[in-house]
């Protein structure tokens, strides 16, 4: 055994706890309780999550829904689609002050943030470009650190400083991800280094097509789809994993750029928002391995070898199924497979749709039938991947895109924490290990 393996195994040893202790010490695991639901930590007006109704004072699984400042999403969506218009700004307003703008507010809030665009001068190249990456997810919270060194005022909680930072990160982060993506096809795959300054007239989500494609290479349908995902994507409550990331840095009054990358730490495990380039690797080997697309049984059998851990990445996990709160449906993923279809149709690639719509209605059968009681349904990472593909996006930015949309539920969450929750976040873990007597290194076997 190498010097290393034996480290690994003495690190492994020294982190295993026996699985029965978490039940006999009555541990939440997971902050959740033993019905799945989380535990209370906090209080919040920003957005709802429910996925359960009470019938005779028990849950029961019910259709998901979704609301920011106690409107329903699909409401919100409906309300600006229907008037021809692009909602994510709206949403941006709603989120940050509580209530819709009116016409004028709006449009004064979106100009305040088409001035805010601009990242600081030599930024991209000494920044973004010089220091290369791999991982836009990585650049990003990179860039966010980086950012707080150009800020004079960096370390100021007062509501106007982190108020005036938030929006400056909100409406920087479609460059610096469009920015990090080329540099990382030009360091990495040998592609032409193409590196635009941000639109000052577009929209926020025509801005970032632009700056990633260029001018009159997208169509109103991919702004008005890229739109209605950060809309869909920008908040889920305060228990989301990258929220309450952002809830527990900020409880300790750290700046508002460590609360911020350490959430796009968060969002990027494949667990959260990285599920959506997963489920894109995950389609691609199901494509592969499955030969007759429209054989429900064989999808069957191989959904099944994935839970079993015998396909795939030998996870266990099918990625983009399943939730934390959601049990029926999550709304987000009704919403964006409806735009699924319509594109696949517009697109010609109906045949792939029908494939998720199988996998859809059979991996929660087979969840069932291995895995036991919980009800699982596609979460928003299931379809939002496949919509991006057939719009051209690469998957690279996915999950970035994610972050792009979700740092305006993560501004919010931060005020409230430091305006109204006042305590730093400091739960308990007990200590199962037994005091020992320290032994002089001479005396050591
Ligand atoms: C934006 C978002 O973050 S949406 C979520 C994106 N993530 C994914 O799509 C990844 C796949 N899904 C999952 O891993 C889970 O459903 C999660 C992480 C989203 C939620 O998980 P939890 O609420 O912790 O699930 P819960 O503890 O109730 O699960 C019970 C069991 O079902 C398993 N399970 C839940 N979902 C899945 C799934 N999609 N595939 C395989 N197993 C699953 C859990 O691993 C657990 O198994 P175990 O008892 O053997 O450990
Ligand atoms: O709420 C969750 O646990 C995860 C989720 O769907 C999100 O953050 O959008």
């Amino acid at each position: 055994m190498s010097e290393f393996s034996n480290w690994t195994h003495l690190a492994e040893k020294a982190a295993e706890i026996d699985n029965d202790l978490f039940a006999k010490y009555d541990v939440k695991r997971g902050l959740r309780n033993a019905d799945h639901t989380g535990v209370l930590v906090g209080l919040s007006n920003i957005g709802s999550v429910s996925g359960v109704k009470k019938v005779d004072g028990v849950n029961v699984p019910a259709e998901g829904k979704l609301t920011y400042r106690g409107i329903d999403i699909k409401d919100l969506a409906e309300g600006y689609l229907t008037e021809k218009r692009v909602g994510y700004e709206e949403t941006v307003y709603l989120l940050l002050f509580g209530k819709l703008p009116t016409r004028d507010e709006l449009e004064r809030f979106s100009e305040y943030m088409k001035e805010q665009r601009k990242l600081p001068e030599y930024f991209t190249k000494d920044i973004i470009l010089s220091f290369r990456g791999k991982d836009i997810m990585n650049m990003l919270a990179r860039s966010v650190l980086a950012l707080y060194t150009t800020d004079d005022n960096a370390d100021d909680t007062s509501t106007e400083n982190v108020l005036r930072q938030s929006i400056s990160l909100i409406a920087k982060f479609p460059e610096i991800i469009a920015h990090a993506f080329h540099g990382m096809r030009y360091h990495y795959m040998n592609k032409s280094l193409v590196i635009r300054h941000p639109h000052p007239k577009l929209s926020h989500a025509e801005n970032f097509l632009y700056l990633l494609k260029g001018a009159n290479r997208y169509t109103p349908l991919e702004v008005e789809i890229l739109d209605l995902a950060l809309v869909l994507h920008a908040e889920h409550e305060g228990g989301n994993n990258s929220s309450f990331t952002v809830h527990v840095v900020s409880s300790s009054q750290t700046d508002t750029y460590s609360a911020i990358a350490a959430a796009i730490g968060s969002l990027k495990g494949p667990l959260h928002g990285g599920a959506n380039s997963e489920v894109m690797a995950m389609m691609d080997n199901i494509k592969r391995n499955v030969k007759d697309w429209s054989n429900e049984k064989e999808i069957e059998e191989y959904l099944a070898k994935i839970l079993r851990k015998e396909a795939y990445d030998r996870s266990g996990k099918i990625y983009g199924m399943g939730h934390a709160v959601y049990t029926l449906s999550d709304p987000r993923a009704v919403v964006l497979k409806k735009k699924a279809r319509e594109v696949a149709i517009e697109k010609d690639r109906l045949h792939e749709f029908n494939l998720y719509d199988a996998i859809e209605r059979l991996a929660p059968k087979v969840f069932h039938e291995i895995k036991g009681e919980k009800v699982i349904a596609p979460n928003v990472d299931f379809y939002s991947g496949f919509v991006y593909c057939m719009l051209d996006i690469p998957v690279a930015v996915y999950t970035p895109m994610f972050a792009m949309a979700r740092i305006a539920g993560w501004c919010a969450h931060r005020l409230e924490e430091l305006i109204s929750a006042k305590r730093i976040i400091r739960p308990a873990y007990k200590t199962l290990a037994e005091e020992v007597s320290y032994i002089p290194l001479s005396e050591r076997g």
